[in-house]
């Protein structure tokens, strides 16, 4: 059985009248790769912040490797929190960051830092004042990968970085986690992109605790069928439509699976094809208005 790394009970934010984080409870296995999901404000950087131990709960309790991570030395040296403007002393250089990240983590690889410069064209000698916002998230990029921290959280570290660069993020993250396990928790917007990265999901909703699956499980909720209009019409009848994507005399419509039911089994006999959701398609479903109150434009 996998070991538990983080164990959160009943954990509550209130910021003075406003409850950002309500009543949440979860755990996080060893050497696993999570997605912390939810829409601007749902509650996501004010649930990283108390597991790193860098705001306290108004309640609730949380364990990290088994201890109260508090001023716990022990517990926050296994711990490599990156967040989306993460801000370091003005007079560093790049080299200096990477130095001190050396010392603070007990994991760090310096040859896998250094990789990881020269992928990302880092000026090892320039001030991080100098950096463009793109280049100060590859340096935090850098240090988060490289501390090979047993608990990793990347809160939104894009910011600024090119399309290229964030590929580079994924394949990076994804080539040294299965050489090095460790449990990472990943919180983004670009859904679709990491996709393929993530093994878990949280979604926070209003800040509360929406969904706690297997991607797996939480892709097979639903399916996207595509075909004749007409022959799509006729098997989404009756059914949960999510979203609908018109073309020409064809239409690709996602439906929510009801249980009991082999949608799958039935759309293939009627000669339609069959795909798997997106989790960002999932994700708009779940979170955002239904398709039934969207106004369609002509
Ligand atoms: N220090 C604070 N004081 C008062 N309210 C706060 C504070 N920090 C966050 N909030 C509020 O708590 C809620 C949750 O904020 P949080 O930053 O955790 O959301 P998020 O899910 O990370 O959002 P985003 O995706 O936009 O970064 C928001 O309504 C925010 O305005």
């Amino acid at each position: 059985m996998s070991k538990t790394v983080v164990e959160v009970k009943q954990l509550t934010k209130v910021y003075k009248d406003h409850e950002a984080v309500k009543n949440i409870s979860f755990s996080l296995e060893e050497n696993k790769i999570y997605g912390m999901l939810g829409r601007n404000g749902a509650g996501k950087t004010t649930i990283m912040h108390m597991l790193t131990s860098q705001l306290f709960p108004t309640s609730g309790d949380i364990e990290v490797f088994g201890e109260e991570p508090y001023e716990n030395y022990s517990v926050l040296n296994r711990i490599c929190f990156i967040k989306e403007s993460q801000k370091y002393p003005q007079n560093f250089r790049v080299a200096d960051v990477l130095e001190i990240a050396s010392k603070v983590y007990p994991m760090w690889d310096e040859a896998f830092a250094s990789r990881l410069v020269k992928a990302f064209d880092l000026p090892l000698k320039r001030h991080v004042k100098k950096l463009s916002r793109g280049m100060l998230s590859a340096v935090g990029i850098i240090v988060g990968l490289a501390s090979r921290a047993p608990l990793t959280v990347f809160d939104e570290p894009y910011l600024g970085l090119d399309a290229v660069s964030r590929q580079l993020f994924y394949d990076q993250l994804l080539a040294d986690y299965s050489e090095h396990p460790r449990t990472v928790i990943l919180s983004t917007h670009l859904i679709d992109e990491i996709n393929e990265l993530l093994e878990h999901v949280f979604i926070i909703n209003k800040g509360e605790l929406m969904i706690n699956e297997d991607v797996e499980t939480l892709r097979g909720r639903a399916l996207t069928i595509s075909g004749h209009k007409d022959q799509v019409a006729k098997f989404t009848a009756g059914k949960k439509v999510i979203a609908e994507v018109p073309f020409g005399v064809f239409q690709s419509s996602t439906i929510l699976v009801e249980s009991g039911k082999n949608d799958k089994a039935e759309a293939t006999e009627m000669g339609l094809e069959v795909t798997p959701v997106s989790l960002q398609q999932l994700f708009v479903h779940l979170t955002g208005v239904p398709i039934e109150q969207t106004e369609v434009q002509s």
